[in-house]
C-alpha cells in the first residue's frame, strides 16, 4: 500500500528497471515487481520507483539505509535532499554509531536509529533472496532526533504492515550495541579461521576466540554506560548455536573475495573505543593483527 524508492546504480539498477525486482523470499516467496525511473512526479502504484543518488527527486517520508558502512557517504548528500520536514530517516547498518554518523553527515535530516536480524543478498542483479522465516527490525529515537513517539509509532505500524516484524525499542543505544558486539564476533571469528559458524558450534578454540570477543565487547559497552538485557556471551552462544553451521557473515566473504568490506566498522573500530577506553581486549588485538597490515 506504500509508495517505495529503490536507491540503485550500476547492473543492479539496469535490470531491475528492464526485468523488475526479483525477490526470492523464505517469507513471501517467489515474486517479481515491475520497476519504473523514478523522477520524482509520478508515483506507479504497485511498482517501484528507481532513481540514483544523484538523480533522486522528491521528498520521502521513511528513508531506510541499507547501505554497507564504507558507502554511507556516498548517499548523505540524497539523504539530505530526500529529507523534508516529517521524514525520519532509519540506518540499519551493522555497525555501532551509525545513527549518530549520519546525522552528523546529514544536517537537518531527522536521524534515528536501528539494526535488522534477517538473512539476505543479492544473488544477482535485479534478483534479491531473503533466507528463512526472520525479518525483524529494531528501531527507536536518538536524544534530540526531533522524532515525536507518534511518528515512531507511525514508522512501526508502516513496517509491520509490509511484513516486517518491527520492534520500538526504550534504548536503541542498547540494542545496536548489542548487534554489533554480536556481528563482530561472529564475523572475526570466522575471518580468523577461515571457517563457518559449524566450528563456533563445537567447544574449541574458535569458539574460545567468539566467547573472548564477546567478553571484550561487553566490558566496552559496559564502559560506555551500555545496560545488557541478558548476559551477551550467552545470548551470543544461543544465536550462533541455532545457525546453519554452514553460514558465514558477509564481512567473511568480502574479504575471502578480495572486495570491500565493513572490517572498519565492524573489527577495527571496536579494537579502538577499546584502545580509547582503557579496555584490556586481548583476542581482538590478535585477531584485528591478522588483518590490519595484510
Ligand atoms: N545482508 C544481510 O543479511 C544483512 C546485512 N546487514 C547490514 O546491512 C548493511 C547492508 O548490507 P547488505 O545489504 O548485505 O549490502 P549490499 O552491499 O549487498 O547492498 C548494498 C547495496 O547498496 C548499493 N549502494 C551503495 N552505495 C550506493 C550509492 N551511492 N548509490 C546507489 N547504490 C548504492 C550497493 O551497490 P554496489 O554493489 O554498486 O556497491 C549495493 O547494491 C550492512 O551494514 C550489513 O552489515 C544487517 C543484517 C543482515
Ligand atoms: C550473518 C548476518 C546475515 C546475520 O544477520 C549478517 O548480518 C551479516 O552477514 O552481516
Amino acid at each position: 500500500g506504500n509508495e517505495v524508492t529503490c536507491v540503485a546504480r550500476g547492473e543492479h539498477k539496469e535490470k531491475m528497471l528492464a526485468h523488475g525486482l526479483r525477490f526470492h523470499s523464505g517469507i513471501k516467496g517467489e515474486q517479481v515487481v515491475p520497476c519504473y525511473v523514478y523522477d520524482g512526479t509520478e508515483e506507479r502504484p504497485g511498482e517501484i520507483g528507481v532513481a540514483t543518488a544523484e538523480t533522486y527527486r522528491g521528498k520521502a517520508e521513511l528513508i531506510l539505509v541499507c547501505v554497507k558502512g564504507y558507502s554511507v557517504d556516498s548517499v548523505a548528500d540524497c539523504i539530505v535532499r530526500a529529507s523534508g520536514e516529517r521524514t525520519v530517516v532509519l540506518p540499519i547498518l551493522n555497525v555501532y554509531g551509525s545513527g549518530p554518523r549520519i546525522a552528523r553527515a546529514c544536517p537537518g535530516s531527522r536521524v534515528i536509529d536501528g539494526c535488522i536480524y534477517i538473512v539476505g543478498y543479492i544473488q544477482a542483479p535485479g534478483e534479491v533472496t531473503q533466507s528463512g522465516q526472520v525479518c525483524k527490525l529494531v528501531f527507536g529515537a536518538r536524544p534530540g532526533d526531533g522524532v515525536s513517539s507518534e511518528e515512531l509509532e507511525t514508522v512501526r505500524r508502516t513496517l509491520a504492515d509490509a511484513g516486517v516484524k518491527a520492534i520500538l525499542s526504550e534504548d536503541i543505544d542498547r540494542d545496536t550495541f548489542a548487534k554489533w558486539g554480536f556481528i563482530s564476533a561472529m564475523a572475526g571469528t570466522g575471518a580468523f579461521f577461515d571457517a563457518p559458524m559449524g566450528a563456533v558450534q563445537r567447544e574449541g578454540e574458535e569458539r574460545d576466540v567468539f566467547i573472548g570477543l564477546t567478553k571484550e565487547s561487553t566490558a566496552l559497552g559496559e564502559r560506555l554506560g551500555i545496560r545488557f538485557r541478558e548476559d551477551p556471551v550467552a545470548a551470543n552462544l544461543r544465536v550462533i548455536d541455532a545457525l546453519d553451521p554452514q553460514t558465514t557473515s558477509s564481512l567473511q566473504k568480502d574479504l575471502k573475495k578480495g572486495r570491500e568490506s565493513e572490517i572498519q566498522g565492524q573489527l577495527f573500530d571496536m579494537l579502538d573505543a577499546c584502545r580509547k577506553q582503557g579496555i584490556e581486549a586481548p583476542t581482538y588485538e590478535r585477531v584485528v593483527a591478522k588483518f590490519r597490515n595484510s
